[in-house]
């Protein structure tokens, strides 16, 4: 999906590069990105030589555009004056912070009239992100945000605002989750005699094979656990293990409240 959208970037670290690379991998013109951020590294400076994207050019007010703010919640305050200068009536925000609220960002930069709050999440860089939003905005500028949005990957609005702190605590933050259980499987093999480089390799290609399988539309993720699980066999002996008492479902529920308790905080930070 190619489309035209003028947008300007704020804060190229992980998530906004990943979101860039996500658009430019999709279609989205270049030369319509501007990214702003203090001290742009190697990679994102090369990433934008290769397609033309400007980093920190001179911004003046541009009629309907996007501005995406991939900074931090904590930092986003040192932002206001630059966005009360390019603000126009047809200015739309699309945050991506955690934790802050539409309201929120009402109170930090009064002269933008629309806003959509979303939480994407870092595989967004190769095209896999699980992106969701809600919208205070026009239906044209719905639209173009979710254009934006679904070009990185799965995509889906909430009715519920209350909801993306949780939504946050699973998709958003979910990644590391599961990069972590890769790093345990690695060390789980080098435990059981594996070289380390193997057990890394192995581990590595199995969450990515195993992801890849979890397609929206193909089977449930417990239909895939029983294709793997033979009766009796090694897998239902592992299973056993993992998922005795359910001690592991109840640590994930943990995580997860975690994570959105911390977004609910970072709303005041
Ligand atoms: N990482 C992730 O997986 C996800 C992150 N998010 C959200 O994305 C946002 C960014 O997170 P993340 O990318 O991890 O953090 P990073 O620290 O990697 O990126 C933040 C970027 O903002 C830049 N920045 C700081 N001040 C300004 C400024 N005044 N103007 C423009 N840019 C500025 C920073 O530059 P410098 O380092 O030079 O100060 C840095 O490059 C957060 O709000 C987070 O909640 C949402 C979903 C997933
Ligand atoms: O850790 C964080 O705060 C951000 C938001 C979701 C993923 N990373």
């Amino acid at each position: 999906m190619s489309f035209e959208v003028s947008i300007i970037l704020f804060g190229g670290g992980r998530m906004g590069s990943a979101m860039l690379r996500g658009w430019i991998a999709s279609g989205i013109g270049p030369g319509a990105i501007h990214v702003m951020t203090p001290r742009p590294d190697e990679a994102l400076l090369g990433l934008a030589a290769e397609c033309g994207v400007r980093v920190n050019p001179p911004l003046t007010a541009r009629a309907g555009q996007a501005v995406v703010l991939a900074v931090k919640p904590q930092r986003v305050a040192e932002i206001a004056d630059q966005i009360a200068t390019i603000a126009t009536p047809d200015t739309l925000i699309v945050s991506v912070m955690a934790g802050k609220t539409i309201a929120d960002l009402r109170m930090l930069f009064p002269e933008v009239p629309s806003f959509v709050r979303a939480m994407p999440n870092l595989p967004a860089a190769v095209g896999s992100g699980m992106t969701v939003a809600v919208a205070d905005c026009s239906a044209g500028q719905r639209l173009l945000a979710e254009r934006l949005l679904s070009s990185t990957g799965a995509f889906e609005w909430l009715d519920d605002e209350a909801l993306m702190d949780a939504a946050t605590g699973v998709s958003g933050s979910g990644p590391a989750y599961l990069f972590y259980i890769a790093d345990c499987l690695t060390s789980a093999g080098i435990a059981a005699g594996l070289p380390a480089e193997v057990a890394e390799r192995l581990a590595r290609a199995t969450v990515a094979g195993a992801g890849a399988m979890l397609a929206p539309d193909g089977p449930s993720a417990e239909q895939l656990r029983r294709d793997v699980t033979s009766p009796n066999g090694t897998t239902q002996a592992g299973l056993e293990i993992l998922t005795a008492d359910g001690v592991l479902m109840g640590l994930v529920e943990q995580t997860v409240a975690a994570a959105a308790m911390r977004a609910r905080e970072l709303a005041a930070a």
